[in-house]
């Protein structure tokens, strides 16, 4: 049985419609444009590639980009300084600092002085909070992603036997927390999980989200079940040629496609829909602050 390919490329640029259709809307009927700004620090060259695309997409969407390229030196007082302006800068409405900052400066610490209600990463740990008690959050984009790409798949997710592979606070735990959410019944395996394959094996839903390469054989998978692979991974390629390199996910894509019943692919799966759900939580964090309805669909 061949697996049926979820195209993230195609659904991510379906939400990006969606958004622009509310954003002009916003425009039109309350006179407000919704307003990103991401902060880089350093010159790590895929975290410049993402912050580009995040500002051009922000744009396409007709929402304002303000982007803030800091060199690799800025101090975390510097950085500090800057976050406290944009929470208080009214045309801002979404705020994150790209992943990973270097080493002198402390992650949680810059995230949890994002203002929550701007914290269209979801990882201010009031929002973790929030999203772990059912209650009305900002939602981490990449498990946004996975989540609306199961549910357009599946209609309901009630009663399905999920495992997410790896625990990470940006993707593993949150993913977790939205599958139960929904009524599956939620395994988070990890290095130390006994029997990894066995506990793959009776999953409907697998979540992979270890960051090794290929990890995931096709004979872990159960017959018909759904695989979404978050893994972004570079490794060489020499049949494309000498130190030419190519990108593959957590999961062995050719043998898990031949099991599946579903899957998404690396490139053009979850990837793609990292940034259209970032666009989404904007204009979520925009409503929410002008006390005006929020988007449908366009949240857990
Ligand atoms: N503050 C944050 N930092 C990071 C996040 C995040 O959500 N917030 N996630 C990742 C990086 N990321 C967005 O920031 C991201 C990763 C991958 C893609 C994507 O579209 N991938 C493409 C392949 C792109 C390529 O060729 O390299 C795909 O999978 O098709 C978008 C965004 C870590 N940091």
């Amino acid at each position: 049985m061949a697996a049926t390919v979820i195209d993230g490329k195609a659904f991510a640029a379906n939400v990006r419609e969606k958004v622009a259709g509310h954003v002009s809307r916003l425009k039109a009927d309350h006179g407000i444009t919704p307003g990103l700004a991401v902060v880089l620090v350093g010159e790590d060259p895929a975290s410049e590639v993402y912050v580009r695309n995040k500002g051009k997409q922000t744009v396409e969407v007709g929402m304002a980009s303000f982007e803030h390229k800091l060199d690799a030196s800025t101090t975390q007082e510097e950085l500090l300084a800057l976050i406290d302006r944009l929470n208080n800068d009214p045309s801002v409405h979404g705020i994150l600092c790209q992943l990973p900052v270097p080493d002198h400066i402390d992650g949680d610490t810059i995230i949890n002085a994002i203002d929550p209600a701007k914290d269209v990463d979801g990882f201010h740990i009031s929002n973790v909070g929030l999203l772990g008690t059912g209650q009305k959050s900002m939602v981490p984009c990449t498990p946004l992603g996975c989540l609306m790409m199961l549910r357009d798949h599946h209609g309901s997710l009630s009663g399905m036997d999920a495992v997410v592979i790896g625990r990470s606070n940006i993707v593993g735990k949150p993913m977790a927390q939205l599958l139960l959410g929904d009524s599956c019944t939620v395994t988070i395996a990890h290095s130390r999980t006994k029997d990894l394959p066995g506990t793959v094996r009776r999953a409907d839903i697998v979540v992979a989200a270890v960051g090794r390469p290929e990890m995931v054989p096709g004979d872990w998978i159960k017959p018909g079940a759904t695989v979404i692979d978050v893994g972004i991974n570079r490794i060489p390629a020499p049949e494309k040629g000498e130190g030419k390199m190519k990108l593959v996910g957590d999961c062995d894509y050719a043998s898990c496609a031949e099991v599946a019943g579903a899957i998404t692919p690396v490139p053009g799966g979850v990837g793609p829909m990292t940034i259209a759900c970032l666009l989404a939580n904007t204009v979520t964090a925009c409503c929410r602050a002008n006390g005006l309805e929020e988007p449908e669909g366009l949240t857990a």
